[in-house]
């Protein structure tokens, strides 16, 4: 079943020298899959993630997640089809520093409402799964980047969003932290089935996705889908990179 559709999109930022970011991009996304987004810098991944996203509003073409246009919905309703429907990962965490680990976890279903005591046996079991459960009650200066990022992962998907876009998740984590990032979030999708779209320069990032998609210049460029072997599907991507000139040189010889 289709999650995702994009249609003929393009982004065009105003201001007075108009930049053409995207240019009729068409792709689809099943559900249950996990796709990640590659090119080399300035390439448009963020601006197509964040027109998904509906942070943002495409110049022109659609998008439809489960058949419908968030676009085209009012104020209100958008907000809360954001809040209902979608997970955002971003590279600096965004937890909110006064809050403990535990109160950002449940902060989407605070505003949707929820039962404290509900909110609560859910942030645990999800914080046992993401093996976080020991810094539930830390505030977020007392916890490792890798521990963060896993508790906005918790934040992320603890109201089973249909889609759960991720910027650069492994950005500022070392190499160790940024692999159990992504073996995380391989298993969130392998067990909850949970539809994935990861934005990232990382090729090791990349190669825990079921399937890439590169763009350059704002236009779809290349599209791999991941075999057997992690490690060749890597060596798949990295040559992408290098034949887009992607600045891959600095990868290569990094462990897979
Ligand atoms: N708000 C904006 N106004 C004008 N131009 C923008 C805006 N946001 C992005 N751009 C431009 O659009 C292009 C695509 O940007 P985008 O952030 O989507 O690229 P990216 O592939 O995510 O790059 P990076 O890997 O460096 O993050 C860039 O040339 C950028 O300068």
């Amino acid at each position: 079943m289709e999650l995702l559709r994009i249609k003929q999109l393009s982004k065009v930022y105003g201001g007075k020298l108009a930049y053409r970011a995207l240019t009729d991009i068409s792709l689809s996304i099943e559900k249950g899959e996990f796709v990640g987004i590659m090119g080399p810098s300035g390439s448009g991944k963020t601006t197509l993630l964040q027109l998904v996203a509906t942070i943002d509003s495409p110049t022109t073409g659609e998008i439809l997640i489960n058949g419908s246009n968030p676009h085209l919905l009012g104020k209100n309703k958008l907000a809360r089809f954001r809040r209902r429907e979608l997970g955002f990962v971003f590279q600096d965490f965004n937890l909110l520093n006064t809050l403990t680990v535990l109160e950002n976890i449940v902060l989407p279903l605070t505003l949707d409402g929820e039962r404290a005591d509900v909110m609560t046996k859910k942030a645990e079991a999800i914080a046992e799964k993401l093996g976080i459960a020991e810094v539930l009650n830390k505030r977020t200066y007392e916890i490792s980047g890798g521990q963060a990022q896993r508790a906005a992962i918790a934040r992320a998907i603890i109201h089973e969003p249909s889609l759960l876009c991720a910027d650069e998740p492994t950005g500022n984590l070392d190499s160790k932290s940024a692999r159990a990032v992504m073996e995380l979030l391989a298993r969130l999708n392998a067990e909850e089935a949970a539809t994935m779209m990861l934005v990232t320069h990382d090729a090791l990032a990349a190669s825990y996705c079921q399937r890439v998609i590169f763009i350059k210049d704002g236009e779809l460029f290349n599209e791999l889908h991941r075999g057997e072997s992690r490690q060749a599907f890597f060596q798949s991507i990295i040559d992408v990179l290098s034949l887009m000139g992607g600045g891959a040189h600095d990868l290569s010889s990094i462990r897979v």
